[in-house]
């Protein structure tokens, strides 16, 4: 089986990775040049474990090939995947000229039966406007050659996106016609033998399926976070709280983990647009408004306790940052914690040193030099006034507190994702503060 992905990001580059390895030929698309020439010359656009080595032996085998040119693979495909951004407009809204592009791309150049399945995270209605753009186009063209759209949105992690892929919770497809149903069910034939459920649907429920569920846990992460604030407040420990419900079947463990606010490019756009989705059809989604207010001040959270145990004083101080992207194992910085708290610390006259394991060069690109960039997590800590732990990537899970106080010149530590151990910080004589607990 012959298809092609357009748009070579996180999504597009793990879903055409791991298909090839499911022995499909794959070729992926995008317009960005720079990307495709480096992938094809063997150097990943992105961090994302086990993502290089499954690229490198899916090309030697043949079967994974890059290109820009969209246009002249359209004959040798039966399935195109189309995984470009969707980026918040300014309204919240989903932007969907990249999807709309593609499918005008397609509509302008295909010459046999082709389903565009829509990757991407889009809202409900979609896939009618790609098809009406397709139409457009074959219209102009004067031909009418027939093909369908579906929807198959990608429930993939940053970080664990190929296991998440090879080993999908459930792979959801939206289909209106029965030959779409058949390529996709023997395109994802490897996934149902290995026992992942395929859930077939309608195309609207399966656009709405994406954005339930991301906010979903959106919700359950503000959730936490709103009770965490409240046992800081009433003298509980929202570690405690925590383990005691999740321990509830019906709750489960997952996810319930309150911190400095959920980022990515993903939870915050996605929830942006379910409001507007609600706004536009004349309902308010109240729950969701209120996920997305509380994560707004989760982001300032480590800031205010910084500030107050320096007593509104960060002029002049020496504040440390461990991590910048917005969650472990992943160099992508959009909407990201840090970039909220290094802004504040920044404002208020504090000197920011920054340290992660790979997401330097990006938060460089985002924000340039001004905050000073260290070459590990130890001379990062030199001079400091206060160190605060903001991503919990796992090599500062048990750092050395004892060369940590030789180290630094004050002995502030604010922990915003609840990973130390309070007693142990104390031994060490160290202000020790973190999420949802006095
Ligand atoms: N990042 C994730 O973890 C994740 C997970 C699930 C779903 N999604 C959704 O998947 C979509 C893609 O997300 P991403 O993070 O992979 O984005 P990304 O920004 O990493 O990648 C998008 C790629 O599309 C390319 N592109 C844009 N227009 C193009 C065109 N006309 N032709 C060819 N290529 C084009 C861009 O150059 C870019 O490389 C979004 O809708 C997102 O919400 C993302
Ligand atoms: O208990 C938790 C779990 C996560 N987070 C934060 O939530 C954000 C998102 O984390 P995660 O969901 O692990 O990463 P993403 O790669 O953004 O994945 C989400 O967004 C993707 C894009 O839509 C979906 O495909 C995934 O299913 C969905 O989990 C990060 O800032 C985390 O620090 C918490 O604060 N507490």
């Amino acid at each position: 089986m012959n298809i092609a992905i357009v748009g070579t990001g996180y999504v597009g580059l793990v879903t055409g990775t791991c298909f090839s390895e499911m022995g499909v030929d794959v070729t992926c698309v995008d317009i960005n040049e720079a990307k495709i020439k480096a992938l094809q010359a063997g150097v990943m656009p992105i961090y994302e474990p086990g993502l290089e080595s499954l690229v490198q032996k899916n090309v030697q085998a043949g079967r994974l090939h890059f290109t820009t040119d969209l246009v002249s693979c359209l004959d040798k495909v039966s399935v195109v995947f189309s995984a470009v951004g969707t980026p918040p407009d300014e309204d919240g809204s989903a932007d969907l000229k990249y999807v709309l592009e593609v499918a005008r791309t397609v509509g302008r150049h295909m010459n046999r039966y082709i389903v565009l399945v829509t990757k991407s995270t889009v809202p409900v209605g979609t896939a009618g406007k790609v098809k009406a753009a397709i139409c457009e186009e074959l219209d102009k063209r004067g031909v009418q050659i027939p093909f369908d759209v579906a929807s198959n949105p990608e429930f993939l992690k940053e970080g664990a996106a190929v296991k998440d892929f090879l080993a999908p919770d459930r792979v959801v497809v939206g289909v209106e016609s029965e030959e779409a149903r058949k390529l996709l069910e023997r395109l994802y034939r490897p996934f149902l033998l290995n026992g992942y459920p395929i859930i077939f649907m309608d195309i609207r429920s399966a656009e709405m399926t994406k954005y339930a569920a991301n906010a979903m846990l959106a919700t359950r992460i503000s959730f936490m976070n709103d009770i965490a604030n409240l046992c800081e407040i009433v003298g509980a420990d929202v570690e405690s709280v925590r383990k005691g419900m999740g321990s509830d079947s019906r709750i489960g463990n997952r996810f319930l983990y309150a911190g400095c606010g959920y980022g990515g490019s993903c939870f915050p756009k996605d929830v942006k647009a379910l409001i507007h989705t609600g706004k536009e059809n004349g309902y308010n989604m109240r729950v969701i408004e209120a996920v997305e207010e509380v994560n707004e001040n989760q982001k300032s959270i480590v800031f205010d306790k910084i500030n107050k145990l320096f007593g509104g004083e960060l002029k002049g101080k020496i504040i440390t940052l461990w991590g910048l992207s917005f969650k472990p194992e992943t160099d992508d910085m959009r909407e990201a914690p840090a970039l909220v708290i290094i802004d504040k610390l920044l404002k208020a006259g504090a000197i920011v040193k920054v340290y992660d394991p790979v997401a330097m060069d990006e938060c460089k690109r985002r924000i340039g030099s001004v905050v000073e960039y260290c070459k590990d997590m130890y001379e990062a800590v030199i001079d400091a006034d206060a160190l605060l732990l903001i991503t919990e990537w796992k090599q500062f899970r048990l750092p050395s507190w004892k060369c940590i106080k030789r180290l630094m010149r004050g002995n502030v530590i604010v922990d915003g994702r609840n990973i130390y151990d309070a007693k142990e910080l104390e031994e060490e004589y160290f202000v020790y503060s973190r999420i949802g607990k006095k």
